[in-house]
């Protein structure tokens, strides 16, 4: 059976005022259905391009995206895209924001009474029913992102692109929303890449890791199986030996064997030889 989401041999070359960059090549990617994928790599290896060129917001220069059997060459509500800072819009209620979405995909299949109901099951499914008839700047940043999910969820997508979805919030907020996604996931299982910076929140959600090396010419570098049981207690994995090991082998790939050595400023490095000129 071929793989629900199939990235092969994509590469990515951006036409920069300098010339062409190599951000992206040969990545390659499988991915089932029902699968919960993070991308995890340091600041500026390509993971949004990645995600991107599966949204279909940008063209690979080689390879490319197929999603079920078909080749990805445009954005389409089938997979739909959570962003780090919630993209509603700011004159419409959370239940209007959701709703324009449904009506997008299902505007033609459902009644009026059925897209309510479902404009409300998505919004109850993020704990914001509470909420729904408030506006964006009325509500904290992390009931934003709950909003933003929620509209994601509701068009019902075949994959969700989560691009550091919780990057913005604070640690407490950021700690209940993933148990809040967990427990939807429980539920829906849907399919999911998600861009993080966060190992624990990598460990933490996902079925597998994708690291992936520096740019430029950035690619899959290793990925690391996730075989911890479900549903995942925060509290009890922080003493599971398999949940630390798992947490280190990340840690390694980041810092010990795609370790970023930033550059040194001319400052710096002036310094540096005066030091070593001072020790001889
Ligand atoms: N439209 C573009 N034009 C030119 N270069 C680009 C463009 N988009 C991305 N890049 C370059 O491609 C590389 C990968 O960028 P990308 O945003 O995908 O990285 P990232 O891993 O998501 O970074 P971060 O974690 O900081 O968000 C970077 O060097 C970036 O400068």
């Amino acid at each position: 059976m071929s793989a629900l989401l199939d990235i092969s041999k994509m590469d990515m070359v951006f036409d920069t005022p300098k010339g062409p960059f190599t951000a992206l090549q040969g990545v390659d990617l499988k991915i089932e259905k029902g699968e919960f994928v993070s991308l995890i790599g340091h600041s500026g290896c390509g993971k949004s391009t990645v995600l991107n060129v599966v949204a279909g917001l940008y063209q690979a220069s080689k390879g490319g995206v197929v999603l079920n059997g078909k080749e990805v060459n445009e954005p389409g509500p089938e997979r739909a895209v959570v962003f780090q800072n919630h993209s509603l819009l700011p004159w419409l209620s959370a239940y209007e924001n959701v709703e324009l979405a449904v009506k997008q995909v299902f505007g033609k299949s459902k009644s009026k009474a059925e897209v309510k109901e479902w404009v409300e099951h998505n919004l109850r499914l993020v704990h914001m029913d509470h909420a729904m008839h408030k506006r964006p700047d009325e509500i904290s940043g992390g009931m934003k992102q709950r909003v933003g999910i929620a509209r994601a969820l509701a068009m019902q997508p075949e994959i969700l692109l989560m691009d550091e979805p919780f990057g913005a919030l604070d640690a407490l907020t950021r700690a209940h929303m993933q148990d809040s996604l967990m427990e939807i996931q429980n539920e829906l299982n849907n399919t999911v890449i998600m861009i993080t910076h966060d190992v624990d929140e990598a460990v933490l959600l996902s079925d597998r890791i994708v690291m992936m090396t520096n740019g430029p010419a950035a690619t899959v570098g290793e990925i690391l199986d996730v075989k911890l049981e479900r549903p995942r207690d925060r509290l009890s994995l922080a003493e599971d030996p398999e949940y630390n090991r798992l947490r280190s082998e990340v840690l390694k790939f980041l810092y010990e064997k795609q370790r970023k050595v930033e550059p040194i400023s001319k400052a710096a490095a002036a310094k540096k030889d005066r030091k070593a000129e001072e020790v001889a």
